[in-house]
């Protein structure tokens, strides 16, 4: 049986409707692929909760989390990711990647060249159609 992990993402947008992106650093899993910065969530912990403090941890800012956008899974080989993305608003500090290679605020529609963790692409997609 492969595992099931609940893995939260934020969907943070700035003043020029442009999203924050992150790529995955090589000393991670998945790395060199894009996606919204976010983890797994821990036990005990709320999505709210798990997405406030992964964003503390990895972008050092706070964010507070608005409502809830995507709810699926996705099959990996070796697991299963339930994947949740939340849309957030900044609230205070600057992104910073502490464990991402790289950050970057995208156009929505320019969201489709970048190279997406697999469990990501639904949630792209939807972004496109919005
Ligand atoms: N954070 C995040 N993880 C994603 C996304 N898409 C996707 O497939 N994943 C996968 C990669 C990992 O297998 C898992 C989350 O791992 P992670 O390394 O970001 O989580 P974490 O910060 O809690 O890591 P850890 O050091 O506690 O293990 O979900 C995404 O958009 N954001």
């Amino acid at each position: 049986m492969k595992k099931t992990i609940p893995v939260v993402a934020a969907i943070i947008k700035n003043e020029h409707n442009q999203i924050l992106c992150a790529l995955r650093s090589p000393q991670m899993s998945l790395p060199n692929y894009w996606e919204f910065p976010g983890g797994k969530v821990e036990p005990g912990e709320t999505f709210n909760e798990a997405i406030r403090r992964e964003i503390l941890e990895e972008l050092n800012c706070v964010i507070e989390p608005l409502q809830l956008r995507d709810n699926y899974f996705h099959e990996y080989e070796n697991l299963i990711v339930h994947f949740i993305t939340i849309d957030c608003q900044l609230i205070s500090g600057t992104p910073i990647a502490k464990e991402h290679a790289k950050l970057m605020w995208v156009d929505v529609d320019q969201l489709e060249k970048l190279r997406w963790a697999p469990a990501d692409i639904p949630a792209v997609k939807r972004l496109l159609n919005n």
